[in-house]
């Protein structure tokens, strides 16, 4: 059986009909490619093909679509985003070229680890749909400073008492250096935190956390110095695995998408912000206007205020669970702008009450095209047009999305 690649879904892979009239997923293929569905077998390669530049591309699940040119597969990204809103009632929205990230830039990493009979460490990630992890021995979208801790930690694991079967290795790319969590099946004793101590020292890292595996917690377990990360000229102190923006690259488009949508702000003007995080868009904005930045993570939300107030920004920083209690149509009231960058299941609790309210200009900062049509939606019942939508293209050669969204009402 032969059939022809109609379009990419948005898993990444080729979507085409097979005779029966069933819908095929084949991995690997790409728009116009004949093949045959056993295997895939790509029988008239696309003149988009590029060859893979990583040996662990296919088994590694880390990546999708090395195998696309850049120019088209950025095109692809920014016509899904096209779509998402088209579906939520914007068909005719704005939608700027993607920002993509370079490779080797990426500067957090989330590593699974698995210990073989024999005692060898494999680390990596997972394999496509699989449990299975690939042992990676390089990677082209990690920065470089990461990879080259690979070897360094399989030769730890392997000697460290805490680490029986498997675990993972959260590596977050700080100003500071590489800061690693480690979760992991065994409780850590004194000669696991000796033994960190010294691996921290010689691969100048500043501070080793562990925790469970399974559940939240997590510990200092070697610390030689402070950690630190830079939003705007502010300096935060992130606790063990906090979240980051995966690129600097993207960090900067995001940012900068939106302090573009923000309207005129007078001298009083105040934003507020949801799902703040440790304050990357906080302290850009707090530049601009006064911020009242909420966020549902206690140690973020600790972190963003003690950068916060030692740097005088004025943000002041609110933990609030924003699925159990959203802010109220009164709440919202008063500010300029809302800036809202929720996790991958959007804000559907969040978003009635911005509807009902009078805020007329809201920034979406999305990491799912799905959520982002679904609360698009309900915002363009409401009265709101998409002014700008920016495509970030964080997980280079992956089928994940990022947008910003600026979505005005009113003048
Ligand atoms: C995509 S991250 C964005 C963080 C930040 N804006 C940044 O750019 O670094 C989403 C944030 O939402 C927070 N979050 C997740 N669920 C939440 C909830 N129910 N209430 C409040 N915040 C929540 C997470 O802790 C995380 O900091």
């Amino acid at each position: 059986m032969q059939v022809t690649i109609e379009a990419m879904g948005a898993a990444g892979d080729g979507i085409a009909t097979a005779p029966d009239g069933n819908r095929l997923y084949l991995p690997y293929t790409l728009p116009g490619e004949a093949v045959r569905p056993d295997g895939p077998i790509v029988l008239s390669p696309s003149p988009e093909r590029v060859a893979p530049p990583c040996p662990h591309f296919g088994p590694c699940g880390g990546c999708v679509l090395q195998h696309w040119a850049i120019p088209p597969y950025a095109d692809w990204k920014r016509a899904r985003l096209a779509e998402a809103l088209s579906r939520a009632g914007f068909p005719d929205a704005p939608v700027a070229p993607t920002r993509v990230t370079p490779p080797a830039t990426r500067r957090r990493a989330d590593l699974a680890v698995r210990r073989r009979p024999d005692g060898s460490v494999v680390l990596g990630f997972h394999a496509r749909g699989g449990a299975a992890v690939e042992d990676l021995s390089t990677c082209h979208v990690l920065d470089p400073a990461l990879v080259a801790l690979f070897e360094p930690l399989r030769t730890l694991l392997r000697g460290l008492p805490a680490f029986r079967r498997e675990g993972s290795a959260v590596l977050n790319l700080l100003d500071s250096g590489p800061d690693l969590l480690l979760r992991l099946d065994g409780p850590p004793g004194v000669a696991d935190r000796a033994t960190l101590a010294a691996f921290a020292a010689r691969h100048g890292l500043p501070r080793i956390a562990g925790g469970p595996l399974k559940g939240q917690g997590t510990e200092t377990l070697a610390q030689l110095g402070p950690v630190s990360i830079a939003f705007a000229g502010a300096s935060v102190a992130p606790p063990p695995g906090a979240f980051l923006q995966a690129t600097p690259q993207g960090e900067a488009a995001i940012v900068e998408a939106v302090l573009d949508g923000l309207p005129k702000l007078t001298g009083k003007a105040r934003i507020v912000e949801l799902h703040a995080g440790l304050g990357t868009l906080s302290f850009p904005l707090a530049a601009k206007a006064r911020v009242i930045a909420y966020e549902g993570a206690p140690e973020a939300v600790a972190a963003l205020d003690a950068a916060a107030r030692r740097g005088g920004a004025k943000i002041q920083a609110v933990r609030r669970d924003l699925v159990r209690q959203p802010l109220s149509v009164k709440e919202l009231e008063g500010h300029a702008a809302l800036v809202l960058d929720p996790p991958f299941a959007g804000a559907a609790e969040q978003i009635p009450a911005l509807a009902k309210s009078t805020l007329s200009r809201v920034i979406y900062v999305s990491c799912n095209p799905v959520a982002l049509a679904r609360d698009a939606k309900l915002l363009h019942a409401a009265g709101f047009r998409v002014q700008q939508a920016t495509p970030v293209d964080q997980f280079l050669w992956s089928a994940q999305l990022e947008a910003v969204v600026v979505f005005a009402r009113g003048k």
